[in-house]
């Protein structure tokens, strides 16, 4: 289950600044709270040439206006009402970006969302595998621990199935755990984070961040801080909604990883994927240390032989939570 570390190199990161390629990334559920800054700061990066945006209503607009931005890359917005308006916006996309369905309120979990978001999910993930089934899925919307398996197994319906290109998007836990953890060293550095994207899945290796020291006090609530802060922005939103802001930074962060890659650099991340890491286990999808080209994942990476006793406890405690939600997700497509 966990193997040597292999010289990873962990650093700070910034967007591309460097010349563009014909990219195309498709924005689904762009007039949402995380799908406007989402593409927004994608039209800031110079490696889109290309944005196709799509919500079932107010794309248009968030089009004309992100439009009106002085980088090269060109916009344009459908809706439900649009004749084929969900396909003119995947045509020729590379990576295609999910954060439709509905967030949470206060009181409910991520699961709770399952019952509105699955179909909406597996209905975009069914219009990607025949309009650009080659396309890199990014998914966004929650419940993420299910709504992956859902996608894979349309594709995997579809016959087009490459488990290299759809990645679930646990990038805001990444930025979270570096943001607290910055916190406390004065100095931004990233934290790896594995597992999933609900509560106790979402695992820090705290373990891994040089120079930090915490007492087991610390660790403990550091490590809740990172499982739950989700629900600190819930909460602070009072109903209207989760996270959207810094998922639109940290997705906008995972996309840039990917068009690196598929530049030629050599990228590591960290996202929720299909792995045989756990199999002897009977999980499928876990997020891990992940090398991307660019045809998506090039290589998955076991976890670091040194993670702490306390972090090989919280992966253990993560496997049935995840293998519920796996196996919720794959039924939902089995049966619907
Ligand atoms: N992975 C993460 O770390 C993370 C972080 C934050 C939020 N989320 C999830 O992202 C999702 C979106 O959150 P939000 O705050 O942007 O919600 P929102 O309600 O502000 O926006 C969602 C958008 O999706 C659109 N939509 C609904 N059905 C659609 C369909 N069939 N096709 C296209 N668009 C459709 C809506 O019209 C809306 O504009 C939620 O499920 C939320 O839980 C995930
Ligand atoms: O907490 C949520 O429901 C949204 C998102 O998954 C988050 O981690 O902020």
């Amino acid at each position: 289950m966990f193997a040597t570390r292999n010289a990873i190199k962990i650093a700070a990161r910034s967007f591309s600044t460097a010349s563009p390629l014909q990219s195309k990334v498709a924005v689904l559920g762009a007039a949402g709270g995380i799908g406007q800054p989402l593409s927004l700061l994608l039209k800031t990066n110079p490696r889109v040439t290309e944005l196709g945006l799509y919500d079932i209503h107010n794309t248009p607009g968030v089009a004309a206006d992100i439009g009106h931005i002085n980088t090269l890359s060109q916009v344009s917005g459908y809706t439900a009402k649009d004749q084929d308006g969900l396909k003119k916006a995947l045509e020729g996309a590379e990576l295609v970006v999910i954060p439709a369905g509905v967030p949470r309120k206060p009181g409910m979990t991520r699961d709770d969302l399952f019952n509105t978001n699955a179909g909406i999910v597996r209905d975009l993930a069914q219009a990607c595998a025949e309009v650009c089934p080659k396309a890199k899925l990014l998914i966004i919307s929650n419940p993420v621990n299910s709504t992956v398996p859902i996608a894979t197994e349309v594709f995997k319906k579809a016959g087009v199935y490459d488990a290299k290109k759809i990645f679930g998007v646990t990038s805001l836990d990444l930025v979270r755990a570096s943001r607290f953890v910055g916190e406390k060293l004065g100095k931004i550095t990233e934290v790896p984070v594995v597992g999933g994207h609900a509560g106790v899945t979402i695992i820090p290796l705290f373990s891994q961040v040089s120079g930090l020291s915490l007492t087991d006090a610390e660790r403990d609530a550091l490590t809740h801080r990172v499982q739950f802060g989700g629900d600190e922005v819930v909460k602070a939103k009072d109903g209207a909604g989760s996270a959207t802001l810094s998922m639109a930074y940290a997705g906008a962060r995972f996309a840039d990883s990917l068009l690196r890659a598929e530049a030629g650099e050599d990228v590591l991340e960290w996202a929720f994927v299909r792995t045989d890491l756990f199999k002897n286990e009977g999980l499928e999808f876990f997020s891990t240390y992940v090398k991307l080209d660019k045809n998506g994942v090039k290589e998955i990476l076991p976890l670091p032989q040194n993670i702490s006793e306390y972090e090989k406890e919280l992966v253990k405690k993560a496997i049935p939570e995840l293998k519920k939600s796996e196996t919720k997700g794959v039924s939902f497509v089995g049966n619907n």
